[in-house]
């Protein structure tokens, strides 16, 4: 999903801007207490031997240099462990600015308006339909896109690499706001919902799982203090990773390390559709959810999927002919709009979009 590689791209360069930034911290940090410390010792010395040279010379009686050689000390002492806190003091100065901006941040922001909480069900209806990026003013994603999805229907959104099919999904969680044109699920218009309801009942498969390193009960949970361990039992069995997770020394308590490191990818994927199905949700968005697996985990996870999308109204965005295939409807979206819509077949007579889609070899068949 194109969210996830932006994302990626600006923890990377947090990251390394954290990496860098550490080790000039540490560097200047060492320097900082190397001189402090070394600047008490010729502080001293070089007071010593003043000292004795104006006792020699009697300016100075031998009380008088004491007292002056306390003050001195005293102060340099003072001032060195002043030093030592350069850090922490710049660490202060750059909280309470970044502390600043969040405060200064404007709390009424698209996702803030919408205060309705419905019961999210019936057909989703996108009108006329124009959304641009932000941050692309010149070129817009999409330019009018109309299209109905039925209450239980499953549909694939399919078209080129950058044709605008994680663009909808997007639109469908309410991550954006459309320029012109509603988007509508039964007869609430997604505008006026609120966008944490919005987002509790639409769930959401994704390229990459995201796990956490907790357990596998919490992370179908994922936060959602409402689902139950009955739930979880549930969800796990329509996704297919019921048994997997048995298999387990730890079974539900099982941790499946950082990163998941510990599960396949096929099997972190059905976890995935555990969590979405454990969520009251009755539209599932489906979003390349199979384009990084192998063969083998992809059969299983497309299973999960085919159990999963019963009840529920399911889009999928894909680019993979097995999952078309599997859909009731295709929709094709080509230069900011669904150009073509019908079965596999029936696209395929249509000799349009779809059809030189397929012949470029855009469509990945296993
Ligand atoms: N956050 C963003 N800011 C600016 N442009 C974006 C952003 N996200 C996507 N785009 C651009 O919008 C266009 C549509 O992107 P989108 O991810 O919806 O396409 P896609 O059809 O899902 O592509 P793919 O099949 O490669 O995943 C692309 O040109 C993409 O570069």
């Amino acid at each position: 999903m194109a969210f996830e590689k932006i994302f990626q791209m600006q923890f990377d360069t947090a990251a390394n801007k954290a990496l860098t930034t550490g080790v000039r911290g540490a560097f200047v940090e060492g320097c900082t207490y190397g001189v402090a410390s070394g600047l008490i010792y010729v502080a001293e010395a070089l007071l010593f031997y003043v000292g004795a040279v104006l006792i020699a010379r009697g300016t100075y009686t031998y009380l008088q240099m004491v007292e002056v050689l306390n003050l001195v000390v005293f102060s340099v002492t003072i001032g060195s462990q002043l030093m030592a806190f350069t850090e922490k003091i710049a660490k202060s100065v750059q909280a309470t600015s970044d502390l600043n901006k969040l405060m200064q941040l404007d709390t009424n922001t698209d996702e803030s308006r919408g205060v309705l909480r419905p019961t999210l069900e019936g057909n989703i209806t996108f009108n006329h339909v124009r959304f641009t990026y932000p941050e692309r003013p010149e070129a817009p994603v999409l330019k009018d896109v109309n299209l109905k999805i039925e209450d239980g229907e499953c549909v694939a959104i399919v078209g080129s690499s950058g044709s605008g099919k994680s663009t909808i999904a997007g639109l469908l969680q309410r991550l954006y706001e459309p320029d012109s044109g509603s988007i509508a699920i039964g007869l609430n218009e997604l505008r006026s919902t609120e966008v944490h309801h919005l987002r509790d009942h639409v769930s959401v498969v994704s390229q990459h799982p995201n796990l956490f390193d907790a357990t596998i009960a919490e992370n179908i949970r994922y936060g959602n203090k409402a689902v139950s361990a009955i739930d979880i039992r549930r969800a796990a069995k329509a996704a297919n990773v019921h048994e997997f997770i048995m298999s387990l020394p730890h079974g539900y308590d099982t941790m499946v390390g950082e990163n998941a490191s510990l599960i396949s990818g096929g099997q972190a994927q059905r976890l995935q559709i555990a969590r979405a199905l454990a969520r009251p949700s009755k539209i599932l968005i489906l979003d390349e959810c199979t384009s990084a697996l192998d063969p083998e985990n992809q059969a299983a996870v497309l299973e999960a999927i085919y159990n999963a999308k019963f009840g529920r109204t399911t889009v999928m965005v894909t680019h993979k002919l097995q999952v078309m295939r599997m859909c009731d409807r295709i929709l094709v979206v080509h230069d900011g709009q669904v150009a073509e819509q019908g079965t596999y077949e029936e696209l395929m007579r249509l000799k349009g979009v779809f059809a030189d889609l397929a012949n470029g070899g855009e469509w990945v068949s296993e």
